[in-house]
């Protein structure tokens, strides 16, 4: 070890041993905390899960404590909440309490410079991210997204038909951290889901996954931040007082603002190309060009720098700006993808109800055309299919963590500022008592023939059918988007296309992920399947003409629309 780790050591050594000397004589002055698992001095228990894959070890914990546990990591208390009941209590009607986010030093301050939402506490430029992502994602605004999706979903068939068997005649290895190949199928979702927060944000629509380095790019941005927002991985994070040190005595620092000029290439680039087609009278679309026009209308049309401006409004200014545009292709592309990857695992791994939704979908659809939003209502058990996926493996399955603002006491529990505070999804969809027999796969549970449609995935929080959105002030802001694309790709997909896994070619039975196996899907904030073998081919020659038409006339109106046409 050279002088400086000696040194750095000794120091994180102290800073620890205070710390810990300081929360305990805290902790025991208040007492009272919720019931957990015994810990060990400093470490608390940080041994005992996987912080990367933490939603096995809640699950047993909470069918050990009950509807709130408390447990330390390092020296951060964490409160999970395992009952619909009690994360509606903190997380709904507590919001103003609860809303904020854990001080994560070098993702945040480093790394966003302090201008990623998802990060942000509940502080003023939060409420200006949400206000103004609101006026495009709420629900009215997010359907006038609902013409790209229908274009978009339709180059998605095309490109699963195009793409036929290449995933069960290649091999294809996963990068180590996950990352998918391009040729991989999965690619071919992940253009749709990107595509359409990219035409949401800039107006420019991504028309190919082969060769597209812009598209890895939004994919790796977002394996950095998700890496250095992994809990553990700087001590800087979990000591403050380490912040002080020089830059020699503190490499993350370098590390960080790093990754930060990395994004900056991206999110920056993103942002200055709007600028500059803005300036040179180009036309563009989207949400960034119109938010930059109407500040040069106010008078400000040169922004520069971080946060937003003092006045009433809050005008974002461009560090800002390019941030909340990241924001959404970050938190839009990997969640949507994810629930497509799972709903084929959960079809193909369940085949009477994969096969029940394709009857559902001939009696009321048909070969002749492809379904529509219009048809959700007559869709019942496809849309059971859906809800099931997302209650079996919501993409967030450990939420994500707020953070309490203020010392609170719950049913006597004490729970002290600036704990996270965690919904535990995985542990709410497996409550027997709101979900019989929870661990198995039913979408029988979700159908209801006769009632209107309805997604019930918050932010109410009366009959929800799942928590994957999240909970109150932090409630995922792009629901409706989100789900208006899983629809429709899915009920696509159902509709015209046969997905199907290799077989075994001893025993004839399809090779598949068990998706009881944990090992089988990705760790990491998103959980989703990992890589596996899947062909596809139209389901009749008729569905397969509705396909191909579609595609070219698709053509057609990207040519109208002036947005580039597809390529393979
Ligand atoms: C199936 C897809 C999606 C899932 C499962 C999902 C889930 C979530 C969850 C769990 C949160 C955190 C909620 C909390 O802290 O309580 C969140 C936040 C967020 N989501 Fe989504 N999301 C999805 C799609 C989208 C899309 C399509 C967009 C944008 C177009 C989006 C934008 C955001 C943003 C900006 C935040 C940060 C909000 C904040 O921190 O205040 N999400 N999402």
């Amino acid at each position: 070890m050279d002088v400086l780790s000696r040194e750095s050591a000794l120091l994180a050594g102290i800073a620890v041993f205070t710390l810990y000397l300081l929360h305990s004589v805290r902790a025991r002055r208040k007492g009272g905390l919720p019931p957990g698992p015994p810990g060990i001095p400093i470490l608390g228990n940080l041994l005992q899960l996987n912080p990367l894959r933490p939603h096995p070890t809640y699950l047993k914990w909470a069918q050990k404590y009950g509807p709130i546990f408390s447990i330390k990591l390092g020296m951060q208390r964490v409160i999970v909440l395992n009952t619909a009941e009690v994360a509606d209590e903190l997380l709904v009607t507590r919001s103003k309490l609860y809303s904020s986010r854990p001080d994560l030093h070098v993702a945040s301050d480093l790394v966003s410079d302090g201008q990623r939402m998802v990060l942000m506490a509940n502080n003023r430029e939060l409420k200006i991210a949400r206000r103004t992502l609101q006026g495009i994602l709420s629900p009215g605004p997010s359907k006038k997204m609902r013409n790209m999706q229908d274009l978009e979903s339709r180059v998605l068939l095309h490109d699963l038909v195009a793409h036929g068997d290449s995933s069960l005649t290649e091999t294809f290895t996963e990068g180590p951290h996950g990352e998918v190949p391009e040729r991989h199928w999965f690619s071919v979702f992940r253009r749709y889901t990107t595509t359409i927060v990219m035409s949401l944000s800039y107006g420019q629509r991504m028309n190919r996954f082969l060769d597209n380095p812009d598209l890895h790019k939004v994919y790796e941005a977002m394996s950095v931040f998700m890496h250095a927002s992994e809990p553990g991985n700087y001590l800087a994070d979990v000591f403050p007082i380490l912040r002080r040190l020089p830059d020699m005595l503190a490499p993350w620092r370098k590390e960080g603002r790093r990754m930060h000029e990395w994004e900056m290439g991206l999110w920056g680039k993103l942002l200055d190309e709007c600028s500059s087609d803005i300036a040179k009278g180009i036309a563009r679309t989207g949400f960034v060009s119109d938010y930059l026009r109407a500040r040069a209308e106010a008078g400000l049309g040169d922004l520069p720098g971080n946060g937003a401006t003092e006045d009433g409004v809050g005008w974002m200014r461009d560090k800002f700006l390019a941030y909340t545009a990241a924001s959404v292709l970050e938190a839009g592309s990997d969640s949507s993808s994810t629930v497509m990857f799972s709903f084929i695992l959960f079809m193909l791994t369940n085949p009477a109800a994969l096969q029940r939704a394709r009857e559902e979908m001939d009696r009321v659809i048909g070969p002749d055309r492809m379904p529509g939003w219009e048809d959700e209502d007559r869709l019942p058990w496809l849309v059971a299919c859906i809800k099931e996926t997302l209650r079996v493996r919501p993409p967030f399955i450990s939420g994500l963590p707020h953070v309490a603002e203020e010392d609170d006491v719950y049913k006597g529990y004490f729970i002290h500022k600036g704990s996270m505070v965690i919904g535990n999804v995985h542990g709410i969809h497996m409550d027997p008592a709101r979900y019989p027999n929870p661990s198995v796969f039913d979408p029988e549970r979700f159908y209801n023939a006769d009632s209107g449609l309805q997604w019930n995935s918050g932010p109410d929080s009366q009959n929800r059918a799942n928590y994957v959105f999240g909970w109150g002030r932090r409630f995922c802001i792009g629901k409706h988007l989100a789900e208006a694309s899983v629809f429709i790709v899915l009920a696509r997909l159902v509709w015209g296309v046969d997905f199907y896994a290799p077989a075994d070619s001893r025993t004839g039975m399809p090779i598949l992920p068990d998706v009881k196996d944990e090992a089988s899907w990705t760790d990491g904030l998103v959980s989703a399947p990992k890589i596996f073998s899947v062909g596809f081919r139209p389901r009749s020659e008729k569905h397969a003409e509705v396909i191909r038409r579609s595609y070219v006339d698709v053509q057609a109106e990207w040519e109208a629309l002036g947005q580039p046409v597809d390529m393979q």
